[in-house]
């Protein structure tokens, strides 16, 4: 695998994962890797009873995306191609560590590591870090109905989760290069110029 070839995009909820990730596969011609969630049959019932939802939905994407990693390692990765995700596999662990607790989470913690233990990791990470006025006014922009009265103590806790969980995938994945972006400063949407800067750093790494 040559370096960068497989770039992931992170952040919590509404950062922009979806738009840079989208943005970026067109500016620089990768095959773009997309999160299901319109067909996610769980994604409604968790946000209205987390609890009693929580091991379902935290398998459902767990199952979908060791089967998108699977098929993207087949198609591009094996190849030698770049591909660029709007997540990471890691995001699983994140999440469940928030929603589930005792025996959930330790039959949830074994599976993962069983699932995602030969997947490919990405060469490059770009985490969207954003605060929780940011992240409400891109949730409420966007209008998903399952996510407009979503708990504001649990967005906050998963910011301050990513950011934990960036700083220990630095320490455990050191050849990962991590870019960081302020995605309260830096509106890569509309100001083009800023979205440029990013290719040209993103390009850095990858050529
Ligand atoms: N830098 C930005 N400036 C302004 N609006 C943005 C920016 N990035 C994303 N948005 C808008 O915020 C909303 C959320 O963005 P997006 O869907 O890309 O987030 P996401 O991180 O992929 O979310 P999720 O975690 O739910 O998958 C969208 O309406 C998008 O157009
Ligand atoms: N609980 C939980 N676990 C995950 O692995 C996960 N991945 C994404 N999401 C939620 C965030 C957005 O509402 C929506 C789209 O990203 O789905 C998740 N929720």
């Amino acid at each position: 695998m040559s370096t960068g070839s497989f770039i992931a995009v992170e952040g919590p909820i509404g950062a922009g994962k979806t738009t840079l990730s989208t943005m970026l596969s067109q500016e620089l011609n990768i095959p773009l890797l997309k999160e299901i969630v319109e067909e996610n049959p769980f994604l409604g019932k968790f946000y209205d009873n987390i609890e009693e939802w929580s091991f379902q939905l935290e398998m459902f994407f767990l199952c979908n995306r060791y089967k998108q990693l699977e098929d993207t390692t087949t198609k591009y990765i094996q190849h030698g191609q770049q591909v660029i995700s709007d997540y990471h596999i890691y995001k699983n662990l994140i999440f469940a560590k928030r929603t589930l607790s005792g025996v959930k989470w330790e039959k949830y913690r074994q599976i993962y590591h069983i699932l995602t233990g030969d997947l490919p990791k990405p060469d490059l990470i770009i985490y969207i870090r954003a605060d929780l006025q940011t992240l409400l006014k891109r949730i409420k922009m966007r209008g998903r109905s399952f996510e407009q009265n979503m708990d504001t103590a649990y967005l906050e806790q998963l910011i301050i989760d990513y950011d934990h969980a960036m700083a220990s995938l630095a320490e455990s994945e050191p050849d990962t290069k991590i870019i960081t972006i302020d995605g309260n400063q830096i509106d890569f949407v509309t100001h083009r110029e800023q979205f440029d800067l990013i290719v040209s750093e993103v390009k850095e790494y990858i050529q």
